[in-house]
């Protein structure tokens, strides 16, 4: 049985994660689950899985949960430190981390010096402090095995090739709602139309990333790191179907891609089972549903979200980590009718340029980063005007 924690399992991820382990009950066992404030679904799943602990970040929570599971041999605690704390679970074999943001970093760094394989899913962790996190695991011998659909489907093309050199990879995007749209006509779009992805069903945080076409520059930078691979070997290429999920080019130019219907549980339980695949009743693909595919340029003049996640990964040091801060705070205040889509990628150029740069950083200097992006990005919402 191989002994799950999930950071995260009221989420998207989380929950899809929980779907996986309910159909193989003989395959997996919760060891840890995971809410910020979702009480009542937290409990749903502790009583139903049975893990040994339970963290509850929200502490104003904390009586409800421990009383909702008294007597049924699962530990409550509560607060974000906990979260850290869990990471390094002594019976727990891999670590499913399905947080949304930069709160991921520490309990990641937790998990990796305990020894524990990742199962990531919390991009941001990468985007902020990917060469610590990956030098960590190399020193650790952990392995942190990808979840996003896009590094799921790279990870999946070089089984086999370890030998072979990647020349380069082709990141896909569905382009998000917003595909062949103006600028003018961005200057108007509320939070329920960018909401609506055409393909994925996800959390709200990640949803608005995918409509600036944040979310892949973020992934650029998530690529970067799980791959070991220079900027000018990505390449994004937009692919509304969302059926081919990346792919790989390698030096004498052949390429392999991995494709399937739109379905995290696929990436999770490949994540989560590797190296071996397992049997699933997951939708199967039909190519009569696809009669062609299509491919096109992603524009970043209008989408400039993606043009600053290439611009921060160029730059290097701690300019990701101010992006990826910077962009949480857009997100939440777009989120709240604060700030208009287009003034989010104002705010994060302007952090980009204000926030000091640093070129070599250190975890602290990550933690200051993040806290003073934020800081500054909170005050450049609420001088907007939306
Ligand atoms: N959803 C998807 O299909 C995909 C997601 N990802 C990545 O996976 C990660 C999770 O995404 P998703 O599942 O969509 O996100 P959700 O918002 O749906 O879920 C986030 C989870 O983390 C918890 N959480 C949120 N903020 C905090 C915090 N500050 N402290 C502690 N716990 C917190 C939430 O608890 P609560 O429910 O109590 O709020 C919830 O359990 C993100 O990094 C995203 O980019 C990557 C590829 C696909
Ligand atoms: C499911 C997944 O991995 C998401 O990151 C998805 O890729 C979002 O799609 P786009 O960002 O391409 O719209
Ligand atoms: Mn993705």
């Amino acid at each position: 049985m191989k002994r799950i924690t999930i950071l995260g399992s009221t989420g998207s991820i989380g929950t899809q994660a929980l779907e996986v382990v309910r159909d193989h009950p003989g395959v997996f066992k919760v060891a840890v689950l995971s809410a910020l404030k979702n009480s009542a679904l937290l409990i749903q799943q502790a009583k139903e899985f049975k893990p040994a602990i339970v963290v509850i970040c929200d502490e104003s929570k904390y009586n409800e949960v421990k009383e909702a599971l008294f007597g049924l041999d699962i530990k409550v605690l509560a607060g974000e430190t906990a979260l850290a704390e869990v990471a390094a679970y002594p019976d727990s074999d891999v670590v499913l981390t399905a947080l949304m943001g930069s709160v991921g970093l520490k309990p990641t760094i937790a998990a990796i010096k305990a020894g524990k394989n990742i199962a990531l899913a919390n991009k941001e962790t990468l985007v902020v402090a990917g060469e610590l996190i990956t030098q960590l695991a190399a020193e650790h011998q952990v392995k942190i095995l990808p979840v996003d659909s896009e590094h799921s489907a790279i990870f999946q093309c070089l089984v086999g090739e370890e030998q072979n050199e990647i020349e380069k990879i082709y990141l896909t995007a569905s382009g998000g709602p917003f595909l062949g749209k103006t600028k003018d006509f961005l200057s108007n779009v509320k939070k329920e139309q960018a909401l609506k992805h055409p393909n994925w069903v996800m959390g709200a945080k990640i949803t608005i990333d995918s409509a600036s076409l944040m979310n892949k520059g973020l992934e650029v930078i998530e690529a970067k790191w799980l791959f070991n691979l220079d900027v000018d070997q990505i390449d994004v290429i937009v692919h509304p179907q969302s059926i081919i999920h990346s792919i790989v080019q390698f030096t004498d130019g052949s390429m392999k891609a991995q494709m399937g219907v739109p379905d995290m549980k696929l990436p999770i339980q490949y994540a989560l089972n590797y190296p071996d695949r397992l049997k699933n009743n997951f939708k199967r693909f039909n190519f009569l549903d696809y009669p062609s595919f299509s491919f096109e340029k992603a524009d970043l003049t209008t989408f400039r979200n993606l043009d600053l996640a290439f611009t921060s990964l160029r730059k290097g040091g701690n300019m990701p980590c101010i992006l990826n801060a910077a962009n949480e705070i857009v997100v939440a205040a777009f989120l709240e009718d604060k700030i208009g889509f287009l003034q989010m990628s104002e705010v994060i150029e302007q952090c980009m340029e204000e926030i000091g740069f640093v070129e070599k950083p250190q975890l602290n200097d990550f933690l200051e980063t993040d806290k003073h992006s934020r800081i500054l990005a909170g005050r450049l919402v609420t001088k907007s005007k939306v």
